[in-house]
């Protein structure tokens, strides 16, 4: 299908209020959305079920399924050049932020670490940006534009809302036995450079994602494989990132359970994750709904034909079907509400951390969608 076709099936979708979910993987050049038939809100829980998931930070929580069955899926090819024009900023007009609250809150962190409670906790807020024209579908064409490498989307149900992003962060990749995740955490500005030194504020922060990670999956995989942490750019930002990958025996393994230890990990709540959670719950002064949650294709059937030049009747049998999952965090995103953007960003504190220089790191993480208004 051609690019514009694309845009205009989902700028009339979108016009009838009906469901939908328009999003691009890393580094792919193909654009993809399911386009839901009806406007029911479905969702899932044991996470058996083909479509694309949407779910919230709170895993007490329902997560919501656009289901591949009830959807029309359109995909089309996306270049650099198709993508030139969207570069271009609206009129912001006001922008509500609190400072005070937000250092407040951090401080309480540090002196809860301190106290023995917890070792290390993720703390957000959000920044509300009033918009002259906030239009969903330009802004998910400038989110292309500018975050080539991320996980970019655009989701809207009217029993949810509007959300967008342009996530650095997979939670969970798996194709057939083959699983890949990544641990994801500690944060610099990006001033020109890749080549950077990291602290040990940082490296121990992003550590206790990667063993958090590494002992959960231990208990349902095999042949557990972790790369060295390297340093990755998101928008404005860099990042510490370790690749680790496993094999599960899927007769036993099922994708809810993995994402039953995984999810929320210490890359956007905190250890130990229950009283991290807990503390989240009770001090972020908003609800964090399905920022820090997790995204993406769930259960699509993918087949592989074998060698080509295979023709006689024994080798079709070779066609293998895989299900692939394609989940990421919910990070560098915002909800749009009339003419309001609310951005979420937040930050892993550990007891090393200084309250002000946290602050700083948000309004850094906040320019990845303040860029595209
Ligand atoms: C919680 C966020 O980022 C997480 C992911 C990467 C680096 C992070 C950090 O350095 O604190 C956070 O763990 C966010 O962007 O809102």
């Amino acid at each position: 299908m051609h690019l514009e076709d694309f845009f205009k099936q989902i700028d009339s979708h979108c016009q009838q209020a009906l469901p939908f979910v328009a999003y691009r993987k890393p580094d792919s050049e193909q654009v993809k959305a399911l386009l839901q038939e009806d406007i029911s809100l479905y969702n899932t829980s044991d996470f058996t079920e083909s479509g694309f998931v949407f779910a919230p930070f709170d895993d007490n929580e329902v997560a919501v399924l656009i289901p591949l069955g009830h959807s029309k899926s359109i995909s089309a090819q996306i270049t650099e050049e198709d993508l030139q024009f969207n570069k271009t900023l609206d009129l912001i007009v006001e922008v509500h932020s609190d400072k005070e609250f937000h250092i407040n809150l951090v401080q309480k962190g540090i002196n809860a670490i301190e106290k023995g409670t917890l070792k290390k906790v993720v703390l957000a807020r959000t920044e509300i940006l009033l918009h002259s024209d906030p239009n969903p579908i330009e802004i998910f064409k400038r989110l292309l534009a500018n975050y080539p490498t991320a996980f970019v989307y655009c989701f809207h149900h009217p029993k949810v809302g509007i959300w967008l992003g342009a996530t650095p962060e997979t939670l969970l990749k798996m194709e057939g036995r083959r699983l890949f995740t990544t641990s994801l955490a500690g944060t610099q500005k990006f001033t020109g450079n890749m080549d950077v030194i990291w602290q040990e504020k940082e490296r121990n922060e992003q550590q206790l994602v990667t063993h958090f990670i590494q002992d959960n999956l231990n208990t349902l995989a095999n042949h557990l494989q972790t790369s060295e942490p390297q340093t990755v750019k998101a928008g404005n930002v860099l990042h510490l990132k370790t690749d680790i990958s496993a094999t599960i025996d899927v007769d036993q393994v099922g994708i809810k359970q993995i994402l039953n230890v995984l999810h929320p990990t210490p890359a956007i709540c905190g250890l130990p994750k229950e009283s991290a959670k807990e503390f989240i719950l009770k001090n972020e002064n908003y609800n964090r709904e399905f920022y820090t949650g997790f995204l993406g294709e769930l259960n699509f059937v993918v087949k592989n034909e074998r060698s080509s030049n295979r023709r006689n009747i024994e080798n079709r049998a070779y066609t293998s079907v895989k299900k692939v999952s394609n989940v990421f965090v919910n990070l560098r995103c915002m909800q749009i509400k009339k003419n309001e953007a609310i951005l979420y960003v937040g930050g892993g504190i550990t007891s090393d951390s200084n309250p002000e220089l946290e602050w700083e790191e948000t309004k850094n993480k906040a320019q990845t969608m303040k860029s595209v208004l």
